[in-house]
């Protein structure tokens, strides 16, 4: 296990290049070529203006190499939000810059943004947002749909086997269990080969078990795809199933684990709460 509260953090890992947190000059010279799946550089996001205005990110930098697992953690109006809905292109920052793989997407165009959006970057919520007339298959595939993509059969099959979805095909939504239909939430995200998954308490809604499934499918997404996962949560047990957790304090980024356990992180929360 790692820890840091220094302002530029930087995480090796033995199987990808590093994950670093912090300012750019500080981060070591990159193992290979491939653009990272998601950085971010000096993301301040401010509402309001005069004196009714809220810094919700003070300066977030933030680098994430493709098959990692992270949860961004803090307690309530830390930015979490806020962080996800910058990093992911719902909402454009004030300042600074987001690039998802190696397209920067700060200062793109609503329209564009939703056109790379749906290409690019997959949405895992609580709420599961399935369409309730259309099968499984259907709602699996409809981001390609939607992006005007054809389907590859052979991934489609891949991914709904890999969720464990193969003998539901054909039932509608209302015919699942909970857990089911987050499976089928996981399987949508996944089917436009993203450069990210974000996650926004995705076991919210799912009783303890169920809730861990989900999140052992979730890992297991990020080994067996290289699929890169950002999921935020504000639950310590759900954070310890990410290879590592970043705690974010009033807007920035205070710290993080690596590897940690439910104890270490919810310890961890305590002190980034009186910091
Ligand atoms: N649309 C908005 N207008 C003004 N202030 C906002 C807006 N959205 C968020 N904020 C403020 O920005 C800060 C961060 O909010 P954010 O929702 O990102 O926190 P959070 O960590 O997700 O909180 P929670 O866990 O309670 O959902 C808070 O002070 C919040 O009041």
């Amino acid at each position: 296990m790692g820890e840091s509260d220094a302002r530029v953090i930087t995480i090796a890992n033995t199987s990808e290049p590093a994950t670093t947190i912090g300012t750019p000059e500080a981060a070591p010279a990159p193992a290979s070529t491939v653009a990272p799946a998601l950085r971010l550089d000096a993301v301040v996001k401010s509402y309001g203006t005069g004196t009714s205005a809220v810094t919700a990110l003070r300066g977030i930098d933030l680098t994430l190499e493709r098959g990692s697992f992270t949860a961004i953690m803090g307690p309530s109006g830390s930015g979490k939000s806020t962080f996800l809905h910058a990093a992911a292109g719902l909402d454009t920052p004030t300042s600074g810059s987001v690039r998802i793989g190696d397209t920067d997407i700060s200062r793109m165009r609503a329209n564009k943004l939703a056109k790379f959006r749906r290409q690019h970057v997959g949405f895992v919520f609580q709420a599961y947002n399935l369409l309730p007339a259309l099968t499984v298959e259907q709602n699996i595939t409809l981001p390609l749909l939607l992006a005007g993509n054809r389907v590859e059969r052979g991934w489609l099959d891949r991914i709904i086997r890999s969720v464990g979805l193969d003998a539901l095909r054909q039932r509608r939504p209302a015919e699942l269990s909970g857990g089911q239909q987050q499976r089928v939430a996981i399987a949508r995200a996944l089917i436009t080969r993203p450069d990210v998954v974000f996650a926004d308490e995705p076991t919210g809604a799912l009783d303890s078990r169920t809730g861990l499934q989900v999140l052992e499918l979730l890992a297991q997404m990020t080994r067996e795809l290289n699929q890169t996962i950002v999921m935020v949560t504000h639950d310590p047990v759900v954070a310890s199933h990410a290879d590592r957790v970043i705690f974010l304090a009033d807007g920035a980024f205070v710290g993080s684990l690596e590897g940690a356990t439910t104890a270490q992180i919810a310890d961890r929360m305590t002190g980034s709460r009186t910091s």
